[in-house]
């Protein structure tokens, strides 16, 4: 038999409670006396800690996680001395029971902290790799916006060809749209560099103390398919632009700077980006001010 006092708490709370015939919420619905008295109480703990919340729906959700199925045994089986066990807040339900995406998610991240530490071999000098850290950092350099903004300007203004100045105008409006994109999602996602980053890259901009996308992968991806695409080069070259793009890629992650998943999306991010920039592509038929303006300098 539930206990007087199980029965006061549960009766306001559901109607089927009103009923002692074997109704819905009887104690004899539940499987006997002491487990009907458990499941009066665990609805009326769950429906006055969320007033709006449907307790149908509630008592579905912690019935599908093994563990409240098992927390609620004690509770079935316990005599009117005592007390029920205080429910799991809402949050720390949903954490019991996470989702196959959660699951999949934080395996995903498990992994690739750890191969991101495993390959992060000239992340210092004292690395098992870390007389190579000179060149890594000079690939680094191959990869920053400074040399390629530069670059692309100084060769705009040597340009002598309309076809030239088209497709280093669409080149450095490909910089700049990289740069946006990248500090805006760094600046949205905030993720950490890796624990064993040295922070000693040249010339940064505030966001790039975050990590997540890579901007050195956005920028070898996006210049890579731009020069694929827009230069002509014998196999030889187009094969080193490829490995150029993918070694640098790499390099972030022996350097430490990344992990591994940030170097990935920066990759797909300046893939991504290419196709953006030919589908926009800026000529002196759709953008003549921005080459007008160009041909006065
Ligand atoms: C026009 C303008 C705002 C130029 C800024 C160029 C600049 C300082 C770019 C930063 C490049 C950089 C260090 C990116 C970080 O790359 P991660 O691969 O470490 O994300």
């Amino acid at each position: 038999m539930p206990s007087p006092r199980r029965n006061v708490d549960a009766r306001p709370l559901s109607a089927s409670a009103s009923s002692s015939s074997g109704g819905p919420g009887s104690p004899a619905h539940g499987g006997g006396g002491g487990g009907g008295g458990g499941r009066f109480e665990f609805q009326s703990l769950l429906s006055s800690r969320a007033p709006g919340l449907d307790p149908t729906c509630t008592r579905l959700r912690a019935s599908e996680s093994p563990v409240h199925r098992r927390g609620s045994f004690p509770l079935a089986g316990a005599g009117p001395s005592q007390a029920p066990p205080a429910p799991l807040p809402e949050e720390d339900r949903m954490d019991l029971n996470p989702s196959f995406l959660g699951i999949a998610l934080r395996s995903l991240l498990a992994i690739d902290l750890w191969l991101s530490k495993k390959l992060g071999v000239c992340a210092g000098e004292s690395s098992s790799w870390g007389s190579m850290r000179p060149l890594m950092k000079l690939l680094e350099i191959s990869g920053h916006g400074i040399p390629w903004l530069l670059g692309t300007l100084y060769c705009l203004s040597r340009s002598d060809s309309w076809a030239g100045r088209e497709v280093l105008m669409n080149l450095l409006f490909a910089l700049l749209l990289d740069l946006l994109l990248v500090a805006l999602i760094k600046g949205l996602v905030r993720r950490r560099r890796p624990a064993h980053n040295q922070m000693d890259m040249f010339v940064t901009l505030s966001v790039d103390k975050y990590s997540f996308p890579s901007g050195h992968a956005t920028r070898a991806a996006l210049v890579s398919r731009f020069i694929l695409n827009h230069l002509v080069l014998a196999i030889p070259l187009r094969v080193l632009v490829v490995l150029w793009a993918f070694i640098l890629g790499l390099s972030r992650v022996m350097l430490g700077r990344h992990n591994v998943t940030d170097v990935a999306f920066g990759f797909f991010l300046g893939y991504t980006q290419y196709s953006i920039v030919d589908y926009c592509w800026l000529s002196p038929h759709n953008a003549p001010v921005l080459f007008l303006l160009w041909n006065q300098q």
